[in-house]
């Protein structure tokens, strides 16, 4: 079926467009952004990288093997020899006597890495990996704002700073490097995982090998690898914080080393209860979404993973001790249904994750070592009697996925609650995001500072040395991806956001521009707020061509629905039965849909963060081909510039020239700069036109629709006009005067018959009512239903009243059967 044609409802246009090459037609060789293109952005360059490769004496990436191994096509004669040789010698299977440490050597690294050669690869792919200064015990107490802005000016001009260390190129090099698990590299392979992108390539060596660093230092009791300490390319020990753009792989970045250290652990003889792992995100679509990529790759390496559900416990508790379940879940849960049908693999060392007490049966231990889960799920588990939180000394790993969000003022609270809960002196903690304020690593280095502090106090013998916090930052930091296309686009009303998605809906009204693509569905619609969503729903429920498959095609998710609608509505879309996908910000972040071909912004974003992951859901992987477009009205201009900077940054990192992207120099020279305050109030309230107005239910009320506010009043009254008209009529006034509505002669009803009745109880009274009441043209019954009570005059009179003002002509009657007199006195009186 060809979607285009279907939903542009037009023959001629699919014949005569070239297929472009959308998100949706694959994926790509080549998951990188930089790093692998052989076209420079300019002459200059080319000529610079030319002399730059020249003499080097290397050739340029793109022209090196397929797994990408510059360092073994590089400068140095050893590397040279061990290119040359056959390539199962390179990859030969790790023996336990080449273990971890042996696979990195100094040795190695003087004849396959010179210092020149990691910065070429390090900037090629736009990485920058430096230890976080202001990160150590005697500075700790420190107040920040003036040091930290020194510190990081510091930062910035100690350019032998940068973290130097043997990148990954290819993930057949994990087993050989790292000896990882055979059954996860098996497991990568299988999904299909080969060139490993720019996020991967930093984090998988700086954590696997910080993991191996470790399990030494612990083993034999000294600090073979000083922790922290990058001398010969050797790494210690870290914590790391992440900045990657949208869709570039960190969540198999953080998965990885995860796995490989628990099964790893899992060898060993200790094997503490309770889950090892904890990955926190912020909403249960993400958290969904990890733990499947985590069953994935941890396959047949008999570590479980698990979604925290209602109903679970994470530390075991006495039957008193525990709070009172309140859970939803109704028989085994999810962990024992993998362990059921997975019962033959080994159990080592995999936590124990039981549902509340009240349900606990006798069958009902379950099992898992990384537990995924959003922070308040995971908090209301861990919280016994008196709201106590207890402490989860078995976790090694915390993984914060989307980790400015989850620090953010929303989820900071119990994001930290859990993170000091996890007690256990050699927890790593990882913070994944493509948006990391300032403000975020200023907590992040407060809260590990506090709790080195804790420790010290502690002293716990096997804390050698503080590790440090690694920042990892790829790209340009808190910018939108490089590969998809942004427009922005003007609209001036509401009305005009609403006639410009409508042309977005039906192609052919508004032909591409030059090299911009046109958007193709499948897309997400972003809105404000769920009642704008739930509005634009119902005005674009029919405007997709029933051939093409109707009001199916279009759908609305938000919050307010309920967990199985959501997960229904998710599976149909990434199915590809749902079109269009009407959302607010619950699917802004992490989710992966991996064809999605655009995202439209129909409500400008809150911030510049949020600009930038809701238009990382396509993009995804480095396809190509994905378009974002954003609406904006007068009312967003004041804060559109943020939007606008984003762009542009986003363009220039794409290699656009200056005039050549969307965004124009005289608009950002035309446009207002927000304030602080601007910007923090559009981040908490949104914008104030947009927001809901609270019905007297405090009910939320919303219309989206092309009538303006102006044509909706002329069109209410002249509605009132002909309702005056046809009352008049039948009340004899203006008895020759007719009125045409909707086509045809029509007369509205002016004559009202109330009965009052009897009834039992409400659920009777309301399928009475729907049995009873008749409406004709001329008449409308309404039936008043009362209880066994007097009738309660005030209401009576009421409702009388309001169809008296109207000058309707009223019969009051009382039902025989069910209005026995003497139980109405009151009702007498109003007759
Ligand atoms: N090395 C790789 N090769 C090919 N595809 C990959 C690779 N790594 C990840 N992917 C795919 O890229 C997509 C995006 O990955 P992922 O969701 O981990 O991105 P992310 O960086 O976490 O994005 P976000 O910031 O939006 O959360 C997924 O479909 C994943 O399967």
């Amino acid at each position: 079926m060809d979607v285009f044609k279907l939903l542009s409802r037009s023959a001629k246009t699919s014949q005569n467009t070239p297929v472009p090459n959308l998100p949706s037609s694959g994926a790509k060789a080549n998951p990188q952004l930089w790093g692998k293109s052989n076209t420079p952005a300019s002459a200059t360059e080319a000529n610079k990288t030319r002399k730059r490769k020249r003499a080097n004496g290397c050739p340029p990436s793109h022209e090196l093997p397929k797994e990408l191994d510059f360092f073994l096509g590089s400068a140095a004669d050893g590397a040279k020899r061990r290119r040359d040789s056959p390539p199962q010698a390179q990859e030969k299977e790790p023996t336990r006597a080449s273990s971890p440490k042996s696979t990195l050597n100094t040795e190695d690294l003087a004849e396959e890495y010179n210092e020149e050669e990691c910065k070429r690869v390090l900037r090629s792919h736009k990485l920058k990996i430096v230890v976080l200064k202001g990160f150590s015990a005697d500075e700790e107490g420190e107040k920040k704002a003036k040091k930290r802005k020194k510190e990081k000016q510091e930062e910035k001009k100690e350019k032998n700073k940068q973290v130097i260390f043997r990148p990954l190129t290819s993930f057949a090099q994990l087993r050989p490097r790292y000896a990882i698990s055979r059954k996860l590299a098996e497991n990568i392979q299988e999904q299909g995982y080969a060139v490993p992108t720019e996020v991967q390539l930093a984090a998988l060596p700086l954590l696997l090998e910080s993991e191996n660093a470790r399990n030494e230092t612990l083993q034999h009791g000294e600090e073979s690898t000083p922790a922290g300490s990058f001398e010969n390319g050797r790494i210690g020990d870290m914590d790391l914080l992440t900045v990657a753009p949208t869709g570039s792989g960190k969540t198999i970045a953080f998965l990885i080393p995860i796995i490989q250290a628990l099964v790893a652990e899992s060898k060993s003889s200790t094997n503490p209860e309770g889950p090892r792992a904890i990955i926190l995100a912020p909403t249960r679509e993400l958290a969904f979404q990890i733990v499947n990529e985590a069953r994935k790759l941890a396959s047949h390496t008999g570590i479980k993973a698990a979604i925290m559900k209602k109903g679970m416990e994470v530390v075991e508790r006495s039957q008193e001790a525990a709070p009172e379940s309140g859970g939803e879940e109704e028989g085994r849960s999810e962990e024992d249904e993998n362990h059921d049908s997975d019962g033959s693999q080994e159990d080592l060392n995999v936590a124990v994750t039981r549902p509340k007490a009240s349900q606990r049966r006798k069958a009902d231990i379950v099992k898992a070592g990384v537990l995924v889960a959003t922070p308040l799920a995971l908090l209301n588990a861990m919280k016994g009697p008196g709201g106590k939180v207890f402490d989860l000394p078995s976790v090694r790993f915390l993984a914060l996925d989307e980790a400015d969000v989850l620090l953010d003022p929303l989820f900071r609270e119990q994001t930290l609650s859990i993170w000091n809960a996890c007690s256990n002196p050699l927890l790593r903690v990882t913070l994944w995001s493509a948006t990391m304020g300032a403000n975020i690593e200023d907590l992040v280095i407060t809260t590990l500072n506090n709790r080195w502090k804790m420790l010290s106090s502690a002293s716990f013998p096997l804390v050698l040395r503080r590790p440090p916090l690694v920042r990892l930052i790829v790209g340009l930091k808190d910018t939108a991806v490089p590969n998809v296309h942004h427009k922005l686009i003007y609209a001036a009303t509401e009305q005009g956001k609403l006639l410009g998605l409508r042309q977005l809906l039906h192609p052919t009204s508004a032909p591409s521009s030059g090299t911009t693509p046109t958007l193709h569905p499948p897309f997400l619609v972003f809105t404000q707020t769920i009642p704008r969503a739930v509005a634009l729903h119902s005005e674009l429920l029919y405007d997709i061509p029933p051939e093409a498959g109707g009001s199916s095609r279009i759908a609305v998710l938000h919050a307010d629905l309920s967990a199985t609608a959501r997960e229904q509505i998710m599976t149909r879309f990434r199915c590809g039965e749902i079109w269009v996908l009407i959302t607010t910000d619950l699917l802004a972040r992490g989710v992966d849909f991996r064809g999605l071909n655009g995202v439209v912004n129909y409500d400008v974003p809150n911030s510049a963060a949020a600009y930038i992951h809701r238009v990382g859901r396509t993009g995804r992987a480095g396809r190509e081909g994905g378009v974002a477009v954003t609406f904006y009205t007068q009312e967003d201009i004041p804060y559109i510039k943020n939007v606008a900077n984003v762009i542009k940054a986003s363009e220039k990192l794409r290699g656009m020239g200056e005039g050549e992207g969307e965004i124009k120099q005289w608009l950002l020279d035309a446009l207002p700069t927000p304030t602080k305050r601007d910007r923090q109030t559009l981040k908490k309230r949104g914008v104030e036109a947009r927001r809901t107005v609270k019905d007297e239910d405090g009910k939320g009320k919303m219309r989206i629709s092309t009538k303006s506010g102006y044509e909706r009043r002329m069109e209410h009254n002249r509605k009132g006009a002909v309702m005056g008209s046809r009352r008049r009529m039948e009340q004899g006034v203006s008895s020759t005067k007719r009125v045409e509505e909707d086509g045809g002669a029509k007369l509205a009803p002016t004559r009202i018959t109330i009965c009052f009745f009897l009834c039992e109880t409400i659920r009777l009274t309301d399928e009475y009512i729907k049995q009873q009441n008749e409406f004709s043209d001329t008449e409308e019954k309404l039936w008043i239903a009362f209880g066994h009570f007097p009738v309660d005059r005030n209401m009576a009179f009421a409702v009388i009243k309001e169809f008296a003002l109207k000058r309707w002509s009223i019969v009051l009657k009382r039902d025989r059967h069910k209005d026995p007199d003497d139980a109405f006195p009151a009702l007498n009186d109003i007759l």
